[in-house]
């Protein structure tokens, strides 16, 4: 058993859809819970639509593969097909932290895995939802997400808005 949190984000098609089909797939493998729907806007280089980004904690008979391997088949699930680096998709999963059982992160540097993700200290759609859903959330390595929020330029914070 481990517990993964789990962030989803698209911003091609009918984004609020997508996310809510995703979601609602969650309840058969293990969902503890899952935020709103943010509004975001598009995070990195590539110009792009705004995105809707959620998160969500799951706890079930998965390890670090197995929760990639559900990522994966999300978004397959939703059409996905490989695109630009950082650019626009229907539904991107990303695997934010995964913890065992005794509450030990795991800590993969596999280029196929990287846990924790190491963007995701730096990227407002991933905290802001995870906050609003665990005020207690560890990134670890990082520290509390409620202090990585409070670092994050307040714009940034800002723009994160409930859909
Ligand atoms: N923690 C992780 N969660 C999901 N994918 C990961 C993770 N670590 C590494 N990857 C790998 O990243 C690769 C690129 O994934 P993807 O196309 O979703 O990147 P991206 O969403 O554009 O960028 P980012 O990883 O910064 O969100 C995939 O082959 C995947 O195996
Ligand atoms: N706001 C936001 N920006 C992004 C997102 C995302 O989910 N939300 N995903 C990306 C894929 O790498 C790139 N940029």
């Amino acid at each position: 058993m481990s517990t993964a949190v789990l962030s989803l984000g698209g911003n091609l098609g009918d984004r609020a859809a997508t996310l809510r089909t995703a979601l609602a797939a969650l309840t058969g493998h293990g969902l503890v819970a899952a935020s709103g729907l943010y509004e975001t806007p598009p995070w990195g280089p590539v110009e792009q639509p705004p995105y809707l980004n959620a998160v969500a904690v799951l706890t079930a008979d998965r390890d670090a593969a197995g929760w990639l391997g559900l990522a994966r088949e999300l978004e397959q699930a939703a059409g996905r097909t490989r695109e630009v680096r950082w650019g626009a998709r229907t539904l991107d999963v990303d695997v934010v932290t995964v913890t065992a059982d005794d509450g030990t992160p795991v800590r993969s540097d596999d280029p196929e895995l990287l846990l924790p993700h190491p963007r995701a200290a730096e990227r407002a759609f991933v905290l802001v939802p995870w906050l609003a859903l665990d005020p207690a959330a560890t990134l670890p390595g990082h520290g509390p997400v409620a202090q990585l929020v409070a670092a994050l330029p307040p714009a940034d914070v800002a723009a994160v808005v409930p859909a």
